[in-house]
């Protein structure tokens, strides 16, 4: 099956965001990354509602919304409200992740958890059945551009044995560092969904750049 792609929003020229978006709309992107950044859970702050609000405006494609944020369960009905599809919160930021899944998936959103580079997939044994989504940082989160963590290929198998080992419907989600060069292999070990900023951002034709990562084969 051909991988789902998620551009990430944060790489895109803001000052432009409503061309950036239809750029999206236009493309074979099938997800809006929308990574949002407290400047506390994570070093760097980088928009809130109204922003979102603003993209969802124009978007013509789900967003999926990547909470770097402390507290997360203070916002996730207002996430929800302003566009999200799906919401995930990183497990080092939850002190009841149980909790939290059970109140995205109240609002009607897809429910997902990001795992930073350093936090083993293994936390999330007790959880995997009722996650649609787990997003492994592959560069630690904050800022994009980041070189790829190489231990996330041993993790996405990890990752995909528990999800089978449990009858999980939970995607693999790879974010930080992808490009046109590691996404065959990331899906050779099992990822679903790429994110991608910079190298779709940068790239001097981002709709056929997304095209290729689209194309990426196993
Ligand atoms: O979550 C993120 C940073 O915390 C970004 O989504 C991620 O880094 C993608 O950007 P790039 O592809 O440029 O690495």
């Amino acid at each position: 099956m051909r991988p789902i792609i998620a551009p990430s929003v944060l790489a895109s020229d803001f000052a432009n965001l409503q061309s950036e978006v239809e750029m999206l709309n236009k493309s074979q992107a099938d997800w809006l990354h929308i990574d949002i950044m407290d400047g506390r859970f994570v070093p760097n702050i980088s928009f809130g509602f109204p922003v979102m609000e603003a993209i969802k405006k124009h978007a013509q494609k789900p967003m999926d919304v990547h909470l770097m944020i402390v507290e997360p369960e203070l916002y996730i009905e207002r996430f929800r409200a302003a566009g999200a599809d799906t919401i995930s919160v990183h497990i080092e930021a939850c002190n009841h992740l149980h909790r939290t899944i059970q109140q995205i998936k109240a609002t009607g959103a897809k429910a997902g958890v990001a795992v930073n580079p350093h936090t083993s997939v293994s936390l999330l044994e007790d959880v995997i059945e009722d996650l649609d989504l787990v997003c492994l940082m592959s560069v630690n989160p904050g800022f994009g551009g980041q070189k790829f963590i190489h231990n996330t290929y041993r993790k996405i198998e990890a990752l995909k044995n528990l999800i089978i080992s449990r009858n999980s419907n939970a995607l693999i989600e790879v974010d930080g560092g992808v490009n046109e060069q590691n996404a065959p292999l990331l899906l050779e070990k099992g990822a679903d969904v790429l994110v991608a900023g910079n190298f779709v951002f940068s790239a001097a034709d981002p709709i056929q750049t997304i095209a290729n990562l689209k194309n990426s084969t196993k």
